[in-house]
């Protein structure tokens, strides 16, 4: 497959929820190698974009393809690692490891009885490695904070080795130090690892300084540039299809742009 081949591509995309329409004519493509934001405000449609790609729901118009096969014959969905918002949600006394909680992303593969191999292990100990939580192995995840918590998902996401990692909020309730800490992970894993991201959050200042593209929705698609074009273009605010105040993040707190 060449370098900028799509790992992902909705064409003439619409969706409904019942009668109200919540996405329409989304075309999209997600190129190998890509970290592409997806920014848009609460109620814009971006979680049903990504139960789309992932076929938990089906588009009522438009096809999605992944991986250069139309989506409803698609069968290797260890290429595809998920990172959900709602990750960071455990009571402290959960009763599991993180090298427990990264093994559940491999049960998929191996079978959930099945006894782990020495190479699975090596998996595991090789995603927590990745994420910089080599050191909490076999802490319990429920003790650890809400930013080191969604590491760990992340591991148990890289665990099959996906080629495309989608997150979904993952910041949410995790606190400032500890995001630009992610974001960085983030980075290093589309720099050092390879790994072609997509990013959804409605924090338009923060993630827009990491990532290389930017898409805008509120329904559909307003924009999709580079990062750069982005900024670029920051002073017209129509990124949502009306004006809406942006705020950026700096060092010194949070500015109006
Ligand atoms: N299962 C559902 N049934 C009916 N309507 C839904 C359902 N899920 C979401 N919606 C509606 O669809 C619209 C888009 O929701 P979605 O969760 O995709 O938005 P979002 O951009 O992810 O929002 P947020 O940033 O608040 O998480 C909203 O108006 C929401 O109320």
């Amino acid at each position: 497959m060449d370098r900028y081949a799509p790992l992902a591509e909705l064409k003439n995309v619409s969706f409904h929820y019942g009668k109200r329409p919540v996405l329409s004519n989304i075309s999209l493509t997600i190129e190998k190698g890509a970290f592409l934001g997806i920014v848009g405000p609460n109620g814009s449609g971006k979680s049903t974009l990504v139960k789309l790609l992932l076929g938990l729901l089906r588009p009522d118009e438009g096809s999605i393809s992944l991986f250069n096969q139309p989506q409803d014959k698609f069968k290797q969905w260890d290429k595809i690692g998920y990172v959900s918002q709602k990750a960071n949600s455990f009571s402290s006394g959960f009763p599991a490891t993180v090298f427990e909680v990264v093994s559940m992303g491999l049960y998929a593969k191996v079978g959930l009885f099945r006894f782990l191999r020495k190479q699975d292990k090596d998996k595991i100990n090789e995603a927590i490695r990745q994420v910089g939580m080599s050191e909490y192995m076999h802490e319990n995840i429920g003790e650890l904070s809400g930013g080191q918590q969604q590491r760990v998902f992340i591991a148990r996401a890289l665990v099959s080795d996906p080629e495309l990692l989608i997150l979904d909020e993952p910041t949410v309730g995790v606190d400032a130090k500890s995001v630009s800490d992610f974001y960085g992970l983030l980075r290093k894993l589309h720099k050092e690892d390879g790994k072609t991201l997509l990013l959804i959050s409605h924090d338009i200042g923060a993630m827009t300084q990491y990532v290389n593209e930017v898409a805008c929705l509120n329904k559909t698609i307003h924009f999709h540039g580079t990062s750069d074009e982005f900024v670029a273009k920051n002073d017209k605010l129509e990124f949502y299809g009306h004006d809406v105040q942006l705020l950026t993040h700096n060092h010194e707190g949070v500015a109006h742009v």
